[in-house]
């Protein structure tokens, strides 16, 4: 049973920090930033890949030290993200996570994450998540393929005039519901 609980989180407004600026910092950057480029984000590396650099000069608003982590980076912050090359770094990184209530995600590393990175599919409005409970992120990026093909373009299209409609319902919710469920019938019926 996967026990993972999804949330979707409004990260312009929850401060992350990122550490490393390899490859896979680099993944873990544009997973977020495809989400929302408004993220408020600080990344922090000893190194940072040219790459990454040249991404990074892309987004002014992203704090970005090239420098060793130091405890002062996770103030104020609420998710840490790690993608080191350093296991007792990611070890203690797990310990001051708890120190400072941040939630954290060590790439590849799930034995030290309170939170996993989903496989996401997004059609304008509509988002979904997929998790495999860890056990095949491969499998995740595949079904991730397979909604973004089976889902129409026009789904947003549909989003946007439920929207309407559900500002112009009057009653009360129990009605509200009642139409917005017959309006939508058809969308399950062959
Ligand atoms: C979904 C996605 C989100 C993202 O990262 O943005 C994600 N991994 C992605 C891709 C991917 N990662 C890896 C491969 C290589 C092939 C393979 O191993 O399958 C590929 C495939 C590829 O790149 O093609 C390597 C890997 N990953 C983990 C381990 C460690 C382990 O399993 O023990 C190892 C072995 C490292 C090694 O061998 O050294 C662990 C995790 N990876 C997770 C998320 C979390 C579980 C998600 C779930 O529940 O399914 C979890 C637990 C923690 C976390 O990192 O958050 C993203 C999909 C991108 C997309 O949608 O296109
Ligand atoms: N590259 C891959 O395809 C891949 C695949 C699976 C797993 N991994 C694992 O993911 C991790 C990261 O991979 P990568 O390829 O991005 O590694 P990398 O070596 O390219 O980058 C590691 C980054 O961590 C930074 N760093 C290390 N210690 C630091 C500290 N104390 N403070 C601040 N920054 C610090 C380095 O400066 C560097 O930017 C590794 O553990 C690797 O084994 C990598």
């Amino acid at each position: 049973m996967n026990t993972l609980f999804p949330i979707f989180v409004k990260i312009d407004q929850v401060p992350i920090l990122l550490i490393g600026g390899g490859p896979v910092a680099l993944e873990k950057f544009t997973a977020l930033i495809r989400n929302n480029p408004a993220v408020k984000l600080t990344v922090v590396a000893k190194e940072i890949h040219a790459e990454f650099r040249n991404i990074l000069a892309k987004y002014p608003h992203i704090e970005v030290f090239e420098r060793p982590f130091e405890e002062n980076d996770l103030r104020g912050k609420r998710l840490l993200m790690t993608a080191t090359n350093d296991p007792f770094f990611n070890v203690a990184l797990e310990s001051l996570a708890k120190k400072y209530t941040v939630l954290i995600n060590a790439a590849d590393k799930p034995a030290l994450c309170d939170f996993y990175l989903g496989s996401i599919v997004q059609k304008g409005d509509l988002k979904i998540a997929i998790s495999t409970n860890g056990k095949s992120p491969t499998i995740a990026k595949r079904v991730k393929e397979l909604f973004q093909d089976l889902l129409p373009e026009e789904i947003d299209e549909t989003l946007t005039l439920m929207e309407s409609l559900r500002h112009q319902l009057k009653g009360d919710f129990e009605e509200k519901v009642k139409q917005l469920n017959a309006h939508t019938k058809i969308l399950i019926s062959k």
